[in-house]
């Protein structure tokens, strides 16, 4: 018996006919953030979840990548998942070595498991404080959880959000792995870009020199667009300084990726072409764009690959 699941109310399915971005990727560019759901007859969503999503596939992941022009991918395991990691894990092995991921992990689990997880192509785990999608882990599993994945060379992915930042900093920086912030620690673009807000974010990254920031999502986190749809090439003007103060401050530290399948949105779901387009409004030279889409992630994802332009 296959198990029906219903979306959340409301739920906005991804774009299916996305736009060829106007703005070519660089050879060897890489999609360092976005997600599979299920399929749920094949991958069933946890019992524990948040959310309810509509189907995303590995084979469309792979679609979306090819259409837009991307070489890899990094699959960061989504909440609806929960640390049933089988869905992100069959998009790993059925990838040809093209795709990492990123996993979540509960202390005890067996080091044979972890091991797997490796080999599949994992290379970190993911701690998520955002309390919409997660029940708060306890800090001293999480803890324990960072010190399991040490030996592995493996990181920590944060999805926190900026109000919650000061909380959480001083537990965030006794974290013994390098840390990779999702979505620039959601700051509230309403704000101003060079106010005590964003610059305690900047702040935390200056705290340590293996701290990686995720400049993503700005379909997400703009609240006056306009929105990447209808040919809109100049999409949330709104995120942009916030994005260039990290981008030019720490050039070899910033990924980008395209948060396809855009769990959560409620406004508008973008046309992920347009959203390519963002990105050299964010790193507007050559030499940004190159360390931002392939030879950051490439280093932290693919250390052992010498020429990522080449297949
Ligand atoms: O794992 C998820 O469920 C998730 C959710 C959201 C969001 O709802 O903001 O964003 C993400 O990047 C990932």
């Amino acid at each position: 018996m296959t198990m029906a699941f219903e979306k959340t109310p409301g739920w906005l399915d991804w774009y299916a006919r996305p736009s060829r971005p106007q703005f070519r990727l660089p050879e060897g560019a890489v999609d360092a953030h976005c997600h599979v759901f299920g399929p749920a007859a094949e991958y069933p969503y946890a019992p524990e979840r948040k959310y309810t999503p509509c189907d995303a596939s590995r084979d469309q992941l792979f679609a979306l990548r090819d259409h837009l022009g991307f070489a890899r991918t990094v699959v960061v395991q989504a909440t609806c998942h929960g640390a049933d990691n089988g869905a992100m894990v069959a998009a790993l092995r059925a990838s040809g070595g093209r795709a990492r991921g990123v996993a979540t992990v509960r202390p005890g689990i067996p080091d044979a498991e972890l091991r797997d997880l490796h080999e599949a192509g994992v290379r970190g785990v993911r701690f998520t404080f955002v309390k919409r999608l997660v029940d708060a882990a306890p800090r001293q599993d999480l803890l324990a959880v960072a010190e399991r994945i040490a030996p592995y060379g493996w990181h920590v992915v944060l999805y926190f959000e900026a109000a919650d930042l000061a909380e959480l900093r001083e537990f965030l920086l006794a974290i013994p792995v390098p840390l990779v912030v999702d979505h620039m620690g959601r700051p509230d673009v309403t704000k101003d870009p060079h106010g005590p807000e964003f610059e305690a974010f900047l702040d935390f990254l200056r705290a340590r020199p293996d701290i990686w920031c995720k400049v993503t999502c700005p379909e997400r986190l703009s609240a006056s667009g306009p929105p990447a749809l209808d040919g809109e090439r100049r999409a949330y003007r709104d995120v942009v300084p916030f994005a260039r103060r990290v981008v030019e401050e720490f050039p070899d530290r910033v990924l980008w990726g395209t948060d396809w399948p855009h769990p959560n949105l409620t406004g508008h779901m973008p046309d992920d072409g347009l959203l390519v387009d963002f990105v050299p409004h964010i790193a507007p030279t050559p030499e940004l764009r190159h360390r931002l889409l392939v030879a950051n992630p490439m280093r932290l994802y693919w250390p052992d690959v010498d020429r990522p332009d080449a297949d």
